[in-house]
């Protein structure tokens, strides 16, 4: 089996690198294709990979071609990509919001996986969520699984729309943490810590609850109520988000990012 990664950039170097590990595959079987000198030079120096800067030459020998472009950037990729395909090879996209029937109409491959991925992918902690066209065989969606959770666990989901919708929840949901963080250090930072003790308090904060959370069967809710005393500094902060509405503020965030997946998937890609 042979796989090209079409743009080398976070993701799809991510995924060459995770699938490059799988068992599925032999050595060097892994083709990546970028248009940008700079990437190709990066490339050339990876023994891991073959390089190419021309969809001619790998494009025809690939079975699975797995598209990691910016949404922008799609159609140009369809539309070069279409006269050098042939039925049977397999195409999985990892870009928000272009739907499989653009993919369809574009490439002409029918056996499509439209996949969101999320950015701790690149430490092996990533969410994949994916949904296969109706042409792919039961076999064929083992081995896409299998090729995904090279890089964190992966979710099979029954329709499109659940790929937009985790879009708005694990695809972008790394930058909500992130900001979430981001205000904790900018209050620790005002409180006085060095920008050294305030990365140490929050970091570990975050990592502690989160391994608390995953070690056991308790709602996020819950743990809130362990922390919390009555009359206490906790009850003291969660009251003032409660006041501030920053639960409603951060569903209605997560929404914002589903919604403009589902508009990506309407507009026209540029060329
Ligand atoms: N960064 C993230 O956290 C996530 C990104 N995605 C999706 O992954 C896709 C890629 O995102 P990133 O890796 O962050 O972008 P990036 O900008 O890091 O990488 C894109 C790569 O594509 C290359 N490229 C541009 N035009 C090309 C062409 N015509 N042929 C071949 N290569 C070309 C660029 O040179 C660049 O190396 C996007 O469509 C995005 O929606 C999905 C989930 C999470
Ligand atoms: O912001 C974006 O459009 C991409 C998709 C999910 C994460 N990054």
């Amino acid at each position: 089996m042979k796989i090209l990664v079409i743009g080398a950039g976070n993701m799809g170097l991510t995924y060459a690198e995770g699938m490059s590990k799988s068992k599925l595959l032999k050595k060097r079987n892994i083709m990546v294709l970028d248009t940008s000198e700079e990437k190709l030079e990066e490339l050339h120096e990876n023994p891991q990979f073959d390089a190419f800067d021309d969809l001619k030459k790998c494009a025809p020998e690939a079975d699975i071609i797995f598209i990691a472009v910016k949404p922008y950037h799609a159609e140009s990729v369809f539309l070069k990509l279409n006269p050098l395909v042939k039925p049977g090879q397999i195409v999985i996209s990892i870009m928000a919001g272009v739907t499989m029937e653009t993919i369809k109409n574009l490439t002409g491959l029918t056996k499509i996986v439209r996949a969101m991925p999320n950015l701790p992918a690149q430490i092996g902690k990533g969410l994949t969520s994916f949904v296969a066209s109706k042409d792919v065989t039961r076999i064929e969606l083992l081995t896409i699984e299998s090729l995904l959770d090279t890089t964190g666990k992966s979710v099979l989901v029954s329709d499109e729309n659940f790929i937009d919708a985790s879009t708005g929840i694990s695809g972008s949901g790394p930058a909500y943490v992130f900001y979430f963080m981001q205000s904790m250090m900018e209050a620790a930072l005002k409180m006085g810590f060095t920008p050294k003790v305030s990365k140490v308090l929050v970091a570990q904060t975050f990592t502690g609850a989160i391994e608390l959370f995953n070690q056991n069967e308790l709602s996020p809710n819950s743990w809130m109520d362990k922390v919390a005393s009555k009359g206490g500094t906790t009850r003291a902060a969660l009251d003032s988000m409660e006041n501030n509405n920053v639960g409603e503020l951060i569903k209605e965030a997560a929404f914002a990012a589903f919604e403009r997946a589902v508009e990506l998937g309407k507009e026209k890609v540029h060329v």
